[in-house]
Order: structure tokens, then sequence, then C-alpha cells
């Protein structure tokens, strides 16, 4: 494949004038510069003196050769489409409507954990002080000095020769008072394209913004240090990745990788890291959770937020389609929630995103035909594998797709055949980045200003032994014990090899935008006279018996759990209180119609051996790795559950 990159026509403006003429935008014609870049799509005027300066900034610092400035159109997105697969970057998905498939560098297709660090100007702020040495794990820190050199050596001149990207986008809908602004800056028409898909993205948000200030966004896909692009269509810079958060400022910075998780600053960057620290100063919550409207069969409705780590079931929780009869449920979102508690008392809960960039693998119409109904048009996927009659594969669709009849190429490109080749067909971590909207049972209100109010907080993990399918935290000290306790095996979401299990905790562990201590401690002070707190769950689907198969069938037999919460949440008196905290009483959930009986023993065993090793474990872990940041009540509660469980 020639490196279309290198040539000089292959510049926007290039691509535009010999392409796409008549689709063009009415300003582009009408050049402007700015420090010798040359705006060939978008119009200046419309922008505010604090963005211009940002952009004139960036500009001296990258060199690009043009600026277009998004405005999130579809002619817009049509162009960039086109010119992406001109370069070879995408491919278009025949078999459905306007769907696009991009293969990544291999070395570049998951959130690079220890390249991702925040910002401050103490360790302390950033970073819990671990015991001894320790690496704690929770997050990493740079100093404002060395964060200046890290962008010096990466961004200058790095946008030589390309087009500079500035996408205006909205978190949360643009009118809801708890929406937020970002300018994302990116050398990536792949950004661009996604961003329209998982924010709100363009003209709309510059007006709604004035001059107000907005989270400084900066990215470039790079490029090595000897220039060589060994995947033309995907140019990245692996070696030399790295995303920088800075708080104080509200800066994101992050170079040398395309991967949805580091390039679109939206979403984990800004909604989650920038987004807690924002939320610490302001008073509310930003989380790594999905969000679920539920009506019981007597058309009561309650909303629920989910904290399960990266690939742990919060994408198919949020798109649950039960499976006991009366029971509806819909989607607000399936990844992060923005919560804040009104005058009322009630803790509201807004989805920043506007779209889903969910695991295609396991994605099927047995697991999740709500996905499937919503991922087959607008949408781009990543790492896929793709078959011959224009469609995509992978894991999880044999029983839908019949590839004796097709061929089949792999997420690297190269013929894959079922049964013969050893490698997987699809990435692990590859994903659907696809418009909420069209999800059918997206939430009436998902959009709304105010937010839904939630009545429920699951937290959750993959925990295959040990943990049962589902317990209920005494009150609000020991639910935040219990999120601050989270544990869960390792996923192919980031970096890690195998499945160890790890600490995870909120599900926060890769998206602390400061000291975890501080965080739990954040938690703690949300109850306040005259809130209503929502009531904690644990809940775990990932049990294994001895032959290592799954306990519980999951998926929609999971409203089953949901159910037995949300009778909990109308004071139903079907708990009892254990040790680690509130059981489901026996016969209380409800497992009518299911094919196969359970294990429910199995489900709900309560191993004093294995708690109690597990206790220590956790107390050494937070020792360890939060030591004197964690509230000395989350200490108390391990030691609360210890004494509990050796007298019984
Ligand atoms: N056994 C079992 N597997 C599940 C269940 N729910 C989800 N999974 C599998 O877990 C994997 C990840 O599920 P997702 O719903 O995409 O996870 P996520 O938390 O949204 O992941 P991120 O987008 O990385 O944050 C997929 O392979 C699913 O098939 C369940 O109830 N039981
Ligand atoms: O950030 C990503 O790569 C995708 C995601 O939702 C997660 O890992 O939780
Ligand atoms: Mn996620």
């Amino acid at each position: 494949m020639p490196d279309l990159l290198e040539k000089e026509n292959n510049t926007y403006a290039g691509e535009v004038n010999k392409l796409a003429k008549g689709l063009a935008h009415p300003n582009v014609g009408l050049f402007t510069h700015i420090r010798g870049a040359s705006v060939v799509y978008g119009n200046l005027k419309t922008l505010s003196p604090k963005v211009r300066k940002f952009i004139e900034d960036n500009v001296a610092l990258c060199q690009p050769d043009e600026i277009h400035i998004c405005d999130g159109s579809e002619k817009e997105n049509k162009q960039l489409l086109s010119l992406l697969q001109k370069k070879g970057a995408i491919k278009p998905l025949p078999k459905y409507e306007n769907c696009w498939l991009a293969r990544t560098n291999p070395a570049d297709t998951a959130r690079v954990e220890s390249k991702t660090l925040i910002c401050t100007e103490h360790e302390r702020d950033a970073v819990p002080t671990p015991k001894s040495g320790k690496r704690g794990g929770l997050g990493n820190w740079i100093s404002p000095a060395n964060m200046d050199k890290a962008v010096q050596e990466r961004f200058a001149n790095c946008m030589k020769g390309t087009t500079m990207y500035v996408i205006p986008f909205s978190m949360g809908p643009i009118q809801s008072p708890l929406a937020k602004i970002g300018i994302q800056i990116t050398d990536s028409a792949y950004v661009v394209c996604s961003m329209r898909i998982m924010t709100r993205m363009g003209q709309a948000v510059l007006d709604k913004l004035g001059n107000s200030d907005f989270v400084r966004c900066l990215h470039s896909v790079g490029r090595p240090k000897n220039g060589k692009l060994e995947y033309p269509n995907w140019p990245c810079d692996p070696e030399r990745v790295i995303v920088l958060h800075k708080p104080a400022t509200q800066e994101i910075v992050s170079y040398g990788s395309g991967y949805g998780g580091n390039s679109l600053l939206g979403k984990k960057c800004f909604a989650l890291r920038i987004g807690c620290t924002i939320a610490r100063s302001e008073g509310w919550l930003a989380e790594h959770m999905l969000i679920l409207g539920i009506t019981n069969p007597q058309g009561k409705k309650h909303y629920i937020a989910a904290a399960f780590p990266s690939q742990c079931g919060k994408t198919n929780l949020a798109m649950l389609t039960p499976t006991i009869p009366g029971y509806k449920a819909e989607c607000v979102g399936d990844d992060i929630a923005w919560m804040r508690f009104d005058q009322n008392g009630v803790l509201r809960a807004i989805n920043p995103e506007n779209g889903f960039f969910g695991v295609a693998p396991g994605t099927s119409n047995i697991s999740n035909p709500i996905a499937m109904n919503t991922i087959f048009k607008n949408t781009i996927f990543t790492n896929v594998a793709s078959t011959s009659d224009g469609g995509v594969y992978w894991e999880g669709l044999e029983k839908e797709i019949d590839t004796s009849k097709l061929e089949v190429t792999d997420w690297k490109g190269k013929k894959w055949v079922r049964g013969e080749s050893k490698t997987p067909a699809a990435h692990p971590n590859s994903r659907f980045c696809t418009p909420a909207h069209q999800c059918p049972m997206i939430d009436p209100n998902w959009e709304s200003p105010e937010g839904v109010p939630i009545s429920a907080i699951l937290f959750g993990g993959r925990r295959p032994h040990g943990i049962p399918l589902i317990y209920e935290a005494r009150d609000w000290k020991h639910g935040v014990a219990m999120g601050a306790a989270i544990r869960s095996q390792a996923t192919s979401a980031a970096e890690f090899k195998g499945h160890a299990v790890m600490h995870d905790p909120f599900a926060m562990r890769p998206f602390f935008g400061y000291n975890c201590g501080h965080y739990v401690q954040h938690w703690l002070s949300m109850d306040k006279p005259g809130r209503k707190l929502p009531k904690v769950f644990h809940v775990n689907w990932f049990g294994r018996d001895k032959n290592n198969k799954f306990l519980w069938p999951g998926f929609g037999e999971n409203s089953r759990i949901i159910d037995y919460i949300v009778r909990r949440v109308d004071g139903e008196d079907i708990a009892r209180d254990s040790p680690i905290g509130l059981l489901p009483k026996e016969g209380s959930i409800n497992l009518e119609g299911l094919p196969s009986k359970p294990d429910m023993k199995a489900l709900f065993e309560i191993d004093v051996s294995f708690w109690l090793k597990e206790i220590d474990s956790i107390r050494q872990y937070f020792e360890e790795a939060i030591g004197e940041d964690l509230p000395k009540e989350i200490y108390d509660q391990l030691t609360e559950m210890k004494q509990r469980l050796q007298k019984s």
C-alpha cells in the first residue's frame, strides 16, 4: 500500500478540490490563514477569542498545513468518510447502511494505562502515596515541567503536511445545565467521524459556548521518530504514546494512538478523568457507569446505575432484554454517568455521551439482540473481521453467520478460516462506534436536561470464585466500601495479559483524575441530611463451577436480579442478614421459566475462610496502594466485616 499520507497533494483542500466539488462547505475557497495554515473548512468568524487563541497556539506548535473547523454537518461527515476511504484508513461495509471498517496498527488496539498520566503540582493530589515505595497502580503522576517537555518533544511540527481538525463538542445534551463543553484538536479524520457519533459536535456547540471556557483537548496520532510508518493506513507512534491530563487548567493532551479510548478525548479523558476532578470541586459524581431504566409489571419505573470494570458487562446490562414477563428495560447510557443531587435530594444522572463505543466480540442476537438492532447502520467498526459479502464477523457470531460459505478476513487483514486459524478473527477489544439514538430501547428521557433519578447503584466485576451473585450494602458507608473494594479479572481493554484478579476501585482504576483516597472521601461526603441516598448492591454474573462453566446464565436473565433489586428499592422484605451484607431470602429471586435451574447454593455460598482471606487482601491492597489517603471509615468497614465473619 503506498503511503498516500506522504504525498503533498493528499491534503484536505486537495481532496476537496479534486473529489468533492459541489459537496464542499461554502467557506472552502475563501481561504484565510492562521499563522500560515490555511483554513480550508469552517468559518473563523464563528470562533470566540478564546477558541481562536487555543487554535493559534496549537497551530504554532504543530505546524499543520491546513485547518478544518468542524461544523458537525452530514455533508462534512460524508467528505471525511470518503477521504478516509481514499486513504485506505477505512473501507465500506456494503452489506449495511453507511457502515465502515477500520483496521488499526496491531500495536494500537487498546488503552495504555501505563502511559496515562495526571499532571499536578504535588504528586499526592494525583495519586495516593503508596506504602514504602510500592507502586499502587492507581494512576501515574507527571509534573507540570515534565508535561511541557513531553508535549514539546512530541507535538512540535507533528502536523506538518497534514490537516488540523478542530472539533467543538459537548458532553451531555447541549442544553443541559449538567453538560460541559470541550474543543478537541486532532490530525485524524477517523477521530472526527467517531467524535461526531460519540458526542454532540459542531457549530451548535460553538453557539452555546460563547466566550466561555472549555476543556482544551489536543490530540495527534503522531509518527515514529524515524518517520517510517509500518502501517501507513493507520499512522500512530506506539513507542511514544502518552495521554496527559492537567486538571488545574482542564487540559488533555494525547499523542501517538488513534485507538478510541486514547483518542476520542471526550470519553475517558474528559468525561471521567477531568470530569471527576470537576465533579469533586462542584460536589457531584463522574462515574464509569451505565444507566438503565426499568419498569415493573405494575408500571412503576426506576433507574439504576452500575459500575463494572471495562469489558465486564456494562453495555450488555444497559441493553438488557428482560426474560421475566411484564418488565420493560430502557437504556440511558452504557459507559459513563454524571450524577448530582438535585434540590429535592434526589440523585440525578445524565449520560454525557451520544453514542456507544462497545465491545464487538460476544455481541450476538442471543446475548444482546438490542445491540444487534442498533449497530448495522451509521457505524464505524474497528478491528473486527470482515466477510466477502461486505459484512462483519467476530467471535460470538458463529451461529448467525455461516462462514463456510464466505471468505473471512481477520482484523489484521489476513485470510481466516474457522476451525483452522489459530488466532481470533476479531481483536478481543474490537469495537463498534454507533449512535445512541439508533438503539431501539433508548429511554425517552435519555437526553433529559435535568437527568434521570437514580434509585440504586450496582458495583460488580468478573469474579470466578467466592463472590455471590448479588448482595446488598447495609448503608451508604458500607456501599462506598463495596465500591472501593471492587476486584475483577483483567480483560483486553488495556495492555494487561492474562486473567489475574486485579483491584479496580469503583471500576475507575484507569480513570481516576485525582488521588483515589480523596475520591473515596468524596463519595462518603455525598451522605448529607435531606438526601435520598440510593441503595447499593454488588453483583457478579461471572461465578464459575468446578468445570469452569458460568454458574449463572447472565445477559437477559440478569433481569431476575434487577427485579430483585427494584423490589428491594420498593421496600419488599426479601433480604436476610449475613456477615458480608444483605443476601436474598431463599426463594426471593424469580427463577420461573429458566430452562435449567442454576445452582443457587453455589451462587450464594458464603465461604468464611474465603472471605477472611478476601478481606485481608483488600486491606493489604488499601494499605499498600492508598495508605493514609483512604478514609478511616473504609478501614473500619473491613474490621467490622471481619468481626462479623469470625462470629458467624
Ligand atoms: N457470562 C456473561 N458474560 C457477559 C455478561 N454480560 C456481558 N458479558 C460479556 O462480557 C464482555 C464485555 O461486555 P460489555 O457489556 O461489552 O462490557 P462493558 O463493561 O460495556 O465494556 P467496556 O466498553 O470496555 O467498558 C462481552 O464479551 C460480553 O459478552 C453476562 O451477564 N454473563
Ligand atoms: O476506553 C475504552 O477503550 C473503551 C471503554 O469503554 C473502556 O475500556 O472502558
Ligand atoms: Mn467502558
